[in-house]
């Protein structure tokens, strides 16, 4: 099939990868020059797993081209996913959903022939309608249809998830659109992977409430975190105790930090306020639990961090991590960043190393101290910050010996409950985790 996906960031560059690996004929649409520029030479503007090698792959053979002209995509490609952002609001209220609309009304003059567009970014209950009023007033043509597809993939997993999803799901507005799915999705949905057939708004719920479901996870683990301090237990144990109930499972309990990156906080804020909007009690005050508990994180970990040190600090902290997660270069809304700023606010000085994430954080914030290398960050630190659970940082059997004769005191405070202590402990590292207690050499 031929396929364009406009809009190639995050999300749209590895899914017109994706597109590629599975056998279409694929034309991405990226606004920013600089972007589509390094796309079509093959280079991935951000780190992500897998990506590069099958951009490469694909652009060489011809399969995968970049334009930064809708009209070209238009008249090339039978199916258009549109994947551009849909940042929050300035005032918080909602999405600006101004991309998408944009995009929309930009493409649908552009088609002379029947064509479907496949909507993948991520928008409030409702917008598909709105979507659909810009189809029906700007069309030349009949048989322009919508599709509401939204994406589940992670970052740091994006090339994989979008092969091989757990499930595809697809809000449609014409029987003539389900053929068009079926068939984009043909080789995936040949493995069995489940088709959920289903309408706009409950396309648009499925998404976000997979979101909040799995934000409401997290704060949860990170609310017994609380709980297990208070009374001296240990939330790692608590996690795994009741993970391996089947109706709880492991996934997605990880304790910490809190989440962040440029999804789930945003997701979660802003069907927060479209459901106290519509007047859903229950699921606003449910929503609005689980935001305060993830609000409150970066600063149960500056407690956590003055408790370790004894006070507050007024010195250098090696901060190891930026990324707001493992695997990928991503720092939107990182609570790595976020920890900096509070540690910063109370006197500190975060000295902040990440393996992939140090040109996007230095950009973000350039205020910061950075260290091209762990012992570099760790030099004459006052403790070290274990802030993004990189298996190169929590799992390095060298990095607890060699940062011990170059750090002032021991002490290892790891807000993603990552590291597991026994290599610290042996190069004599206190290592203190969230709703742990601390464990001493
Ligand atoms: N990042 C992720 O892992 C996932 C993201 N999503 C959703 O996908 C959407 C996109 O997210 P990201 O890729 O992370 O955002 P992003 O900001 O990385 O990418 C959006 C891209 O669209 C481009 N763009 C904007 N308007 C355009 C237009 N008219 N024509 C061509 N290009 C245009 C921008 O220049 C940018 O490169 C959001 O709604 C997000 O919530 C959904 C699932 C996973
Ligand atoms: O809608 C989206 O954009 C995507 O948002 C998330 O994907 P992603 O943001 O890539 O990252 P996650 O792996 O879910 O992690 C999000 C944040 O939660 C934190 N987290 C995750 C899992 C966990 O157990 N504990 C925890 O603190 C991570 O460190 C990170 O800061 C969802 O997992 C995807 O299914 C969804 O498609």
């Amino acid at each position: 099939m031929r396929v364009s996906v406009i809009g190639c960031g995050h999300l749209g560059a590895p899914h017109a990868a994706a597109m590629a690996e599975l056998g279409h004929e694929v034309i991405g649409v990226e606004l920013d020059p600089d972007k589509c520029r390094a796309l079509s030479a093959g280079t991935a503007p951000f780190y992500e797993a897998d990506f590069e090698e099958l951009l490469v792959r694909h652009t060489s053979s011809g399969r995968l081209r970049f334009t930064t002209d809708l009209a070209e995509a238009a008249s090339f490609a039978d199916l258009h996913f549109i994947a551009v952002g849909t940042p929050l609001r300035e005032d918080g209220r909602g999405y600006d959903v101004s991309q998408v609309i944009g995009a929309v009304r930009s493409l649908v003059p552009l088609l002379h022939r029947p064509a479907t567009i496949v909507g993948k970014s991520t928008v409030t209950v409702g917008t598909v309608a709105r979507i659909q009023e810009v189809i029906d007033a700007g069309a030349q043509v009949p048989g322009v249809d919508l599709v509401w597809n939204p994406e589940f993939l992670r970052e740091g997993y994006a090339v994989q998830d979008s092969l091989f999803p757990d499930r595809i799901v697809a809000g449609l507005t014409s029987p003539r659109a389900r053929a068009a799915i079926e068939e984009v999705y043909a080789q995936i949905l040949d493995r069995g992977v489940a088709l959920i057939l289903t309408d706009p708004p409950t396309a648009e719920v499925i998404k976000s409430a997979a979101n909040a479901f799995l934000t409401t996870k997290i704060s949860f683990i990170n609310a017994m975190a609380e709980v297990c301090e208070f009374v001296g237990a240990d939330v790692n144990t608590v996690a795994h105790a009741i993970g391996l109930d089947k109706r709880i499972g492991p996934g997605g309990m990880r304790p910490g930090i809190g989440y962040g990156g440029g999804c789930l906080p945003k997701d979660v804020a802003a069907f927060t306020h479209r459901v106290g909007e519509l007047g859903a009690q229950h699921a606003h005050g449910l929503l609005a639990a689980v935001e305060s508990v993830n609000a409150g994180r970066p600063l149960a970990a500056v407690e956590l961090i003055e408790k370790a040190h004894g006070g507050p600090i007024s010195g250098r902290v090696a901060l190891l991590g930026a990324a707001f997660k493992a695997g990928t270069s991503d720092v939107r809304d990182s609570p790595a960043l976020r920890l900096a700023v509070r540690l910063a606010e109370r006197g500190a000085v975060p000295v902040i190393y990440d393996p992939e994430a140090l040109a996007a954080a230095r950009a973000l914030h350039p205020e910061f101290t950075y260290a091209d290398t762990a012992e570099q960050a760790v030099s004459g630190a006052e403790l070290v910050v274990l802030a993004t659970e990189w298996p190169e940082l929590t799992a390095d059997p060298k990095l607890p010996e060699d940062a011990a004769g170059l750090v002032r005191r021991r002490v290892l405070v790891d807000v993603r409950n990552a590291v597991e202590p026994g290599p610290w402990l042996a190069a004599g590292w206190e290592v203190w985790q969230l709703g742990r207690k601390p464990q001493r050499p």
